[in-house]
Order: structure tokens, then C-alpha cells, then sequence
């Protein structure tokens, strides 16, 4: 038997920051990868601004504190993680790398963080599981075929996913111009595997943007609130919703019963000129005051990006592309790496602001 270190790839030298891996991966895929990995909706104007509005936000030093025994840990929903910053759901990563998810799970078993696996997947959902060491939740698309859908959530209790993040901001994929223009299709040999069986089959990437949607039945399909209290009544484990942008919609997923929510605008790949995430999230935590765990992703890619995240009322963050660039470059160890920097650069900056733990972290750190 081949030695998983066997496997082991190297780490591009000269790579001292995040972005660093955009460059390596890019000449790894194809264009038509590319474009659906790194692309986003339309004009792309909110995958770029989530990046953007970090930048517009200050971080304030504080010096002579006590910074002796601090760490970055964290619990959520009784699960214990190193550092609060979770691989996000990414669709197919057997298109950047062989291993795909395989050798992400790896990694987040390494830095002892989480990983949320998307319905999408490239690799089974119980294979995934199987290669873990830290807590993992599945990400659902409620499926048209509802039968099957709950037959996915049993899996995924069977398998040990211990939360379900449910996106809720993607009935409809984006307007995916970039993806059209590069001719994208999913390449032979990658499949959405967990969906295998469906009656209603999912919608082929190539049409996306081709059918008529208000009246069709894709929409009529869509999920409601209702389904969430239908899923409520088919599993115990923590819901969380993924894809809240208005504070109005975070008040009624408390009410509803949901025990967590992800500020997300799907990086950018829905609906276009969204605002960022990090500048709507004062505003959702103050709606939701304190009731649930908030996080927050989309446009990630520095540590002072995760501090003010979680100074302005996240609990985590998550990340994807930076992870899938990794991926793409160097296997799990990339992966890692990618999070190690993260988690490095997260460390300095709570050093330099006086915070020994996570819980030290406050909106006074942050202004415009
Ligand atoms: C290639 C790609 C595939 C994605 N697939 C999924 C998915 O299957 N399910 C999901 O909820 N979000 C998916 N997302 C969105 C991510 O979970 C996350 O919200 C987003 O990537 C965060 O922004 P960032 O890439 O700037 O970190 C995907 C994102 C990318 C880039
Ligand atoms: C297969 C897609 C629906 C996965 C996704 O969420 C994305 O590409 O952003």
C-alpha cells in the first residue's frame, strides 16, 4: 500500500501570504475551471467589493495588555475548534485537484478546524466523513425531490456531520457571465456524487441563465420557510442558515428556531451588487443580539479581515476560494498552509490589539 506521505506535494517557494496562492492555481486549471472557480455573478462588482470593504475598515492598536496564555479556540454548539475559521462549503473540488475534498478534510483535521462539505461534493459524503478528525457539517440544497433530500440528511447524521448549514440564497444560480463566456461544463468524471439516485436531476451548469425561472419549476420547488420547520422536525442537530444579507431575514431565522446563521453572499456568485458581507453584519448582530451564533464569509483573505469579522459580531468566519487555491496548487498541504496563515496572521493581530482570546475582541477595535 502506497504511504498517504507518499502523496505529500510541496509548497510553491516564496509564498508568505494568502493571495500568493491565486497565481500557482491559476496555472494549474484550465480557463474554463477557472472561470467557475474563481469567477463570480455578473459584472463580479460583489466578489470584489466583499474583498473591498475590509480594507475601508480601520483596526485600532492596543498596547500593554496581558497577553500571557491566550489562544484562539472556540466552542460552537458544544463542538471544540482551534481557530474560528472553517473551510466553507465548495461544490466539485475534484476539478482542481485529484483528492478534492479528501485532502481537505486532511487539512482541517491538521489545523483542527472545521469544514462544512457541500451537497455538492465531489466525493461522498460518508468517505469524507471517514477521513476526519474534527467535527464536520454538511451543507444542504434542499432538493426539489424532498424524499431525497431527507434521505441525504440521514446519511449525513449517520455518517457523524454534527450541524446542518442550509443554503437558503441560491434557489437560482447567479448570472455566471464569466462561466458562459469560458464555455464552462463540468469536465468528465466530476459529479456531484452525493446525488446520485435523485429522481428530479439537478440543473446542468451549462443553462444556467437559459430557462425561464418566475412561473417554472425550478421556483415552484424553491424552499420556503415552511421546509425549514419541516427540516426542524426531521433531525436534531443544530440548523444553521447560510446566505443572510438583511437583518429582517436574520430576525424572523431566530424566530423560526434556527440555531445559527452565516452572513454570506455566496462570494459574490449570486445576485450582484449585493453589498459586502463585513459591511451588513453590525447591522444582523444587532438584530439578532446575541441569540444565535452569527459568522460571516466572503472575501476573507488576511487575518485582520477575520479579527474585524469578529470584532463586528461573528463568532467565525469561513473561507473558499483561498482554500481552493491551496488545493489547487499543492493538495492538503496547501490546504493547510492556507489556514495555518490565516490563523498566523489572526494571532498577530489580536496580539497587536490587546486580545488574549477570542472573546476579547470587540467592535471598539474597528472604525470606518
Ligand atoms: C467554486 C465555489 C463553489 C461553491 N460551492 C458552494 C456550495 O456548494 N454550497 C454553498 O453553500 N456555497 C458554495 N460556495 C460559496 C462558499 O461557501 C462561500 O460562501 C464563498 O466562497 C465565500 O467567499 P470567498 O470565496 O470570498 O471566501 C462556493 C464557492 C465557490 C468559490
Ligand atoms: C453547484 C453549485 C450550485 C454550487 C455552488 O453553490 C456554487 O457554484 O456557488
Amino acid at each position: 500500500m502506497t504511504s498517504p506521505l507518499s502523496k505529500l506535494q510541496q509548497i510553491p517557494p516564496d509564498i508568505a501570504a494568502v493571495a500568493d496562492y491565486e497565481p500557482f492555481a491559476r496555472q494549474r486549471m484550465s480557463e474554463q475551471a477557472w472561470a467557475y472557480m474563481a469567477g463570480g455573478a455578473a459584472d463580479e462588482f460583489t466578489l470584489h467589493e466583499n474583498c473591498a470593504a475590509f480594507q475601508r475598515w480601520r483596526i485600532r492598536s492596543r498596547v500593554l495588555r496581558d497577553l500571557s496564555a491566550g489562544h484562539t479556540r472556540l466552542e460552537l454548539f458544544g463542538q471544540t475548534f482551534d481557530c474560528p475559521i472553517f473551510l466553507a462549503p465548495v461544490a466539485y473540488q475534484k476539478m482542481v485537484h485529484p483528492e478534492g475534498e479528501l485532502a481537505s478534510v486532511l487539512a482541517a483535521s491538521a489545523v483542527r478546524t472545521g469544514m462544512v462539505v457541500s451537497t455538492q461534493a465531489s466525493a461522498s459524503l460518508e468517505d469524507i466523513a471517514r477521513q476526519t478528525q474534527v467535527p464536520l457539517w454538511f451543507q444542504l440544497y434542499i432538493q426539489p425531490d424532498r424524499e431525497f433530500t431527507r434521505e441525504l440528511i440521514r446519511r449525513a447524521e449517520a455518517a457523524g456531520y454534527q450541524a446542518l448549514v442550509v443554503t437558503v440564497d441560491a434557489p437560482v444560480n447567479g448570472v455566471r457571465n464569466r462561466e458562459q463566456r469560458a464555455g464552462f461544463v463540468l469536465p468528465d468524471g466530476i459529479e456531484a456524487v452525493n446525488l446520485r439516485g435523485m429522481r428530479v436531476p439537478p440543473q446542468p451548469a451549462s443553462r444556467i441563465g437559459d430557462n425561464v425561472l418566475l412561473g417554472g419549476p425550478l421556483l415552484a420547488a424553491a424552499p420556503t420557510w415552511r421546509d425549514l420547520q419541516w427540516l426542524r422536525s426531521l433531525t436534531r442537530l443544530p440548523i444553521l442558515i447560510k446566505g443572510v444579507m438583511h437583518a429582517e431575514d436574520a430576525s424572523r431565522a431566530v424566530a423560526e428556531g434556527i440555531n445559527g446563521i452565516i452572513v454570506s453572499n455566496h462570494g459574490g456568485r449570486t445576485l450582484d451588487t449585493q453589498p459586502a458581507t463585513i459591511d451588513v453584519l453590525a447591522e444582523i448582530a444587532q438584530a439578532v443580539e446575541g441569540r444565535v451564533p452569527l459568522l460571516l464569509d466572503g472575501g476573507i483573505r488576511r487575518g485582520t479581515d477575520i479579527l474585524k469579522a469578529l470584532a463586528l459580531g461573528a463568532e467565525a468566519v469561513l473561507v473558499g476560494r483561498p482554500y481552493l487555491f491551496g488545493l489547487a496548487t499543492a493538495g492538503a498541504v496547501g490546504v493547510a498552509h492556507v489556514m495555518h496563515l490565516l490563523r498566523a496572521e489572526l494571532e498577530a493581530a489580536m496580539a497587536l490589539t490587546g486580545c488574549r482570546t477570542l472573546d476579547d475582541i470587540g467592535p471598539s477595535l474597528v472604525s470606518r
